[in-house]
């Protein structure tokens, strides 16, 4: 099907504004609930809200963001509606901490191929591996997922399964790609828990209509002011550089390895995200995009709105998405072993100009792409940033070299003796780019370079980050 598309003020200002209402919709846990943050509290802190009031246990466990999000947009509704929530990570808590409370919800995406997110690695080999009595204990589960995944919504699936088997009775809702009617029957089902925790308590605050809770419009109206191919003569597909600037006012906030979420009008259902490539400093919002053909040999519905059929000067809604799991946080002061492909260079870059703008330099890239005459992305501005020691190393991997063929998780190999080296001065490891192929290849490649044990350990405590699709 061919959908054409011609552009009259008119039409674009209802596209976009219907675009920011269903984008503000799916995502927009803004900055309301930002404000009121519960911050994730130790396993002893008290719990918010006031200390007679029913208790409960908010977990959750997010590889993107978007179930952290809703956790805490959740907690923060039941904390305002008057409960005492303890909102938590799955890696925080304890089978002691959990048989403390009678009800609990459960807020958890599935990653990989039906995998936990990487933080609950050891949630999953702790707490769930072992069955806690959880008799008169009521539980809902919210699964993330998405039904292009073979194994849909594994992860929450698997903790519902558990948390029965612990003898709680337990509820979940799956949720395709942030549905909204999974997530309204989301908020049904935590509204009525809500009024069966304060039930016939007088002044109990009548509940608000369901949805309102998760809805918070975030999306800016962004001008594409500037598009470039990266890579012309390349083997692979076309991948293209693209600029924003907001058509209003000031530059949304952001931090190096957050995304862009942004819905095209050929498919509005669906939400897609892209790692930033800039940081506010550079003055624009940049992202790197790989315009998609399908196994039929149909163009990528958003990638092809993107590449070729928006203009330079058009307008599209974009909402600034916090990525908490593959921010620098805990690692700004750690030199940074910065790992990936293609357009995964992207969230590396971010990260590169971030330390850049900080004056850091210990920082080594390994990259992988096709051809040193046809993708050395950026090629210029990495050899400069090498120079003015801005990169500490710089190791670049072409899979279609004429003499010299190398995909990126062969040059960790190569390089192992370094990477202990980087590891034992406490280096963090960020992963960005294709998950088939490059991030499990570089998965393994660590595994063989540090020990299981210690790929792990990294992984769950965040010094080991990956954002792989
Ligand atoms: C690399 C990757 C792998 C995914 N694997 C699965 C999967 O196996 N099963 C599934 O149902 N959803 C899968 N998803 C979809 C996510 O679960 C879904 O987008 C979810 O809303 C993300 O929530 P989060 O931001 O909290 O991690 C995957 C998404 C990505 C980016």
């Amino acid at each position: 099907m061919t959908v054409e598309w011609i552009l009259t003020p008119d039409r674009l200002s209802a596209a976009m504004g219907l675009l920011a209402a269903y984008t503000g919709m799916c995502w927009g846990i803004g900055a309301k609930v930002r404000k009121q943050r519960l911050a994730d509290e130790a396993q002893g802190s008290a719990p918010e809200g006031k200390t007679d009031a029913p208790a409960v246990l908010v977990v959750y466990s997010s590889q993107t963001g978007q179930a952290e999000a809703l956790a805490r947009a959740t907690a923060a509704m039941l904390t305002e509606r008057g409960l005492q929530v303890r909102l938590l990570a799955a890696q925080k808590l304890g089978a002691e901490l959990l048989a403390r409370y009678s009800q609990s919800l459960w807020l958890l995406s599935t990653t990989g191929e039906g995998d936990a997110p990487d933080q609950a690695l050891g949630f999953v080999q702790g707490l769930m591996a072992s069955q806690p009595d959880l008799q008169n204990h009521q539980s809902l589960v919210l699964a993330l997922g998405d039904r292009e995944y073979q194994q849909f919504c594994a992860f929450g699936l698997q903790v519902h399964e558990w948390l029965q088997a612990c003898g709680a009775r337990s509820q979940v809702v799956c949720v395709d790609n942030m549905d909204s009617q999974s997530l309204q029957d989301w908020q049904g089902l935590v509204t009525q828990m809500h009024q069966s925790l304060q039930g016939g308590k007088a002044g109990a605050p009548v509940s608000a209509p369901a949805q309102d809770w998760l809805q918070t419009p975030a999306a800016v109206p962004m001008v594409l002011s500037q598009r470039k191919l990266l890579n012309p003569g390349s083997q692979g597909g076309p991948l293209y550089w693209l600029e924003w600037k907001p058509q209003f006012g000031a530059l949304p906030q952001w931090q190096s390895g957050d995304l862009v979420s942004l819905c095209v009008p050929a498919d509005p259902e669906r939400a897609r995200d892209y790692s930033i490539a800039s940081t506010p400093a550079d003055g624009s919002l940049q992202l790197l995009v790989r315009q998609s053909t399908r196994e039929d040999g149909s163009p990528g519905l958003a990638s092809d709105w993107l590449c070729r059929g928006m203009a330079v000067g058009d307008v599209l809604p974009l909402t600034v998405r916090e990525h908490a799991g593959f921010r620098l946080g805990e690692n700004a002061g750690r030199p940074l072993i910065l790992v990936g492909n293609g357009s995964g260079l992207a969230g590396l870059l971010s990260h590169i100009r971030a330390r850049v703008q900080q004056g850091c330099g210990d920082q080594w890239l390994l990259f992988g792409e096709r051809s040193p005459q046809h993708d050395a992305l950026y090629g210029e501005q990495l050899q400069t940033w090498l120079v003015q020691g801005h990169l500490a190393r710089l190791d670049r991997a072409w899979s279609r070299h004429a003499t010299q063929s190398l995909y990126v998780q062969q040059l960790l190999n190569r390089e192992a003796e370094e990477v202990v080296r980087w590891v034992e001065r406490g280096a963090a490891i960020y992963v960005c780019g294709s998950l088939q192929g490059m991030g499990q290849g570089v998965h393994l490649a660590l595994q063989a370079i540090l020990g299981e044990a210690q790929v792990d350990a990294m992984l769950a405590s965040g010094r080991y980050r990956r954002d792989v699709y």
